[in-house]
């Protein structure tokens, strides 16, 4: 269960929603979410595990439970928060996601957090052009991705939304459409490359 902290003051909180097939979690993810804590200055991030990317039907899955369970067990501390809200919610498109957690969470000012691979592709999810305008979005570098990233069609139609990366830390606060590629290291890893070589 998500719990929300509440300030004595005043301002919302800020969350990132980092969604994903966590297939299995790995290095890759956690060096993201907690690169977001940082640099976007957030107050939690919601590691959203997926009951189904709509884009990998049919494609190598293990089992909700078992992926939930494996990222529960990764995450120490307590922002990065593991939840099953997409299964509550019954969502799987990232667009409902984003409309339902607004509605319900109108004290969580959310950003969206994904790789460069995410961006890269992004013209093909549902309703792509709204979910960058409900929120605002954060873009992380992952290798061979950022050229296809910074250069696709959803980058491309967003381009005036760009901001550059000294605005990370408001990024929350501000209306969308707005994103920022965030400066970070990157990392090669992927839950491909972990489940070939656990076969091997
Ligand atoms: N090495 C990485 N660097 C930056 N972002 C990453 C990295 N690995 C995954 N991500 C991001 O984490 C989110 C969830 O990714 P996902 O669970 O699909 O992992 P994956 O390693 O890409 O899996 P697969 O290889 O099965 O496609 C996505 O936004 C993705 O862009
Ligand atoms: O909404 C869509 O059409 C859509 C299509 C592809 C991926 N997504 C979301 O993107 C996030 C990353 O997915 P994945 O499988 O690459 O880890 C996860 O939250 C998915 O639900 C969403």
């Amino acid at each position: 269960m998500i719990s929300i902290p509440t300030w004595g003051d005043r301002r919302n909180i800020r969350v990132g929603l980092f969604g994903g097939s966590f297939n299995p979690i790995h290095e890759g993810h956690l060096q993201l979410a907690n690169r977001a804590l940082k640099f976007l200055q957030l107050d939690q991030v919601w590691l959203m595990v997926s009951p189904g990317n709509p884009l990998k039907v049919g494609k190598e899955m293990a089992p909700f439970k078992e992926r939930f369970q494996m990222a529960k067990e990764r995450v120490t501390g307590r922002k990065i928060i593991p939840t099953d809200i997409e299964c509550r919610l019954h969502t799987r498109y990232s667009c409902d996601t984003i409309r339902l957690l607004k509605q319900r969470f109108p004290c969580c000012n959310f950003v969206w957090l994904m790789g460069a691979d995410g961006l890269a592709q992004m013209a093909l999810w549902s309703h792509w052009k709204e979910i960058l305008k409900i929120v605002p979005m954060a873009v992380f570098p992952r290798p061979s991705y950022i050229y296809s990233a910074l250069n696709g069609q959803a980058a491309q139609w967003a381009r005036r939304a760009r901001l550059p990366s000294r605005c990370a830390t408001m990024l929350a606060d501000l209306q969308s459409p707005a994103w920022v590629f965030v400066p970070a290291p990157e990392n090669s890893i992927s839950a491909t490359a972990l489940r070939q070589q656990r076969q091997q």
